[in-house]
């Protein structure tokens, strides 16, 4: 992740925020409330008066005003006087309580309540002590208190408190641009024809959904075949135009692996191998590398820097394997970009319907789905029926999420636990 350049900062409207990432803390304009108002529908009045109140001998209120949520309106109270006031309109001065409608002498719940004049007089049958329905002035936020941070996301919730303290603008990371190619002599476009030998690619589509969800911008989605010259000319087409790319495909050890022979064409086998480098950068730690990870699936993983800057990530092309890999390598590093601090991904327990096999040593993410009704503890079971075979395309529609295994598991049974993310948003 240290690797990963963050994404420049732009000052946004709030209407346009939604996913973006702050880059400034959002500081509240106003104390929330912005002044002391009622929590309740009902009478605004001094406690002291309402010491005194029983069902015998009910305190007489005498009604001097009607307080609409929005009113300015703030006239003071003296004793022996309440003033009609809705939830949200600010307290007049000199009250120090509110009783709500429900509370007072005489209220008729099959009563019509709008359009009815001010009654003169209200009773009250109980005490109503100091604060009581009171919401107070920058109990909430104090105008100057932080009520976002820096490097947290602007989801729906967070955007609302943002504006709810008085906030109009925020300070954000630029969404990462990305390019997604999928590598293979293989693909064609979903719905064409397929001749022997051809499948649809489904890799840049799933890709580019999940990058979109993860908060950058797709700036090309295409395919290229297993000639090295395409993926290179595509890379230096993009340089321009985005900050990062995500590859699929060609990312083994086979002959036409394309992507490890353009993306580390320095490595043993890549299409500079045996030359001599004219870039000491290509052959330091920030270079592309592919490895074996120790997950399954998604074995084989190329990762680094462009020579122009611009991180890469180089995904098996087995469609399960890109989905996971993408999950557990390229969602961090998105998030990476817009400093995104706290990860969304969680991983709740899930007791499993059925059982499989787990390889020794490598984690292991195996595509379920729920099988517990709502409302029930949760429940999954696999959604391919076949263990995590990686090639297993359609049936990736099954699945709601992924179950976990840990890399010490050598088998599922049935009734274990297993950690389940939901993939469904
Ligand atoms: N000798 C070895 N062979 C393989 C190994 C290995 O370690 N040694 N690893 C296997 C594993 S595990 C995986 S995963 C794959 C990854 O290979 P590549 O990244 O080189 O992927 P490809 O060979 O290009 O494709 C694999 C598979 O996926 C299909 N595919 C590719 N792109 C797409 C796409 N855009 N949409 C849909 N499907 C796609 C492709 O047709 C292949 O069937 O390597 C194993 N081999
Ligand atoms: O790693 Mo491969 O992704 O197991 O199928």
């Amino acid at each position: 992740m240290d690797l990963v350049p963050l994404a420049p900062t732009e000052a946004l409207p709030l209407e346009g925020a939604l996913g973006r990432t702050l880059a400034a803390d959002a500081v509240a304009a106003l104390d929330l409330p912005p002044w002391d108002n009622s929590a309740m529908d009902g009478y605004a009045v001094c406690s002291s008066d309402t010491t005194d109140a029983t069902a015998a001998a009910p305190v007489r209120l005498s009604v001097i005003a009607e307080l609409p949520a929005g009113t300015e309106a703030d006239p003071s109270l003296e004793s022996g006087q309440a003033a009609a006031i809705m939830t949200g309109a600010p307290m007049p001065t000199g009250a120090d309580a509110v009783v709500p409608l429900e509370d007072t002498v005489g209220w008729d719940p099959a009563a019509p309540t709008a359009g009815t004049a001010l009654p003169d007089h209200v009773g009250l049958d109980r005490p109503s002590p100091g604060g009581k329905h009171v919401r107070r002035s920058g109990e909430d936020v104090r105008s100057g208190d932080r009520v976002a941070a820096a490097g947290e996301l602007l989801a729906p919730h967070r955007l609302a408190a943002v504006a709810a303290a008085g906030i109009a603008t925020v300070t954000v990371r630029r969404k990462p641009r990305v390019a997604v190619v999928s590598t293979g002599s293989e693909l064609v476009a979903p719905g064409e024809p397929v001749r022997r030998g051809q499948i649809p690619d489904s890799n840049s589509l799933l890709l580019a959904s999940l990058v979109a969800a993860s908060g950058g911008e797709v700036v090309h989605r295409g395919r290229v075949s297993d000639d090295p010259a395409e993926l290179q000319s595509l890379l230096d087409s993009t340089r321009a135009g985005s900050d990062a790319v995500v590859t699929t495909g060609g990312a083994s050890v086979g002959a036409h692996d394309v992507a490890r022979l353009v993306l580390a064409p320095h490595a043993p086998g890549g299409t500079l191998s045996g030359g001599v480098s004219e870039d000491p950068a290509d052959l330091a730690d920030r270079a592309v590398r592919f490895d074996r990870v120790a997950v399954q699936p998604g074995k084989p993983q190329g990762f680094g820097l462009l020579p122009d800057g611009r991180p890469v990530w180089s995904l098996p092309g087995n469609p399960v394997s890109a989905w996971v890999s993408y999950l557990l390598f390229v969602e961090p590093g998105l998030w990476a970009m817009q400093g995104r601090a706290v990860p969304r991904a969680a991983w709740i327990p899930a007791t499993t319907d059925d059982g499989w096999r787990s390889p020794h040593r490598r984690e292991q993410f195996v595509p379920v789905r729920v099988t517990s009704a709502p409302g029930e503890p949760l429940r999954i079971a696999q959604a391919t029926e076949r263990g995590s075979g990686s090639h297993l395309a359609g049936r990736l529609a099954r699945a709601t999420g992924l179950a976990r295994v840990p890399a010490s598991t050598d088998a599922v049974l049935p009734g274990d636990t297993v950690l389940y993310r939901s993939l469904e948003v």
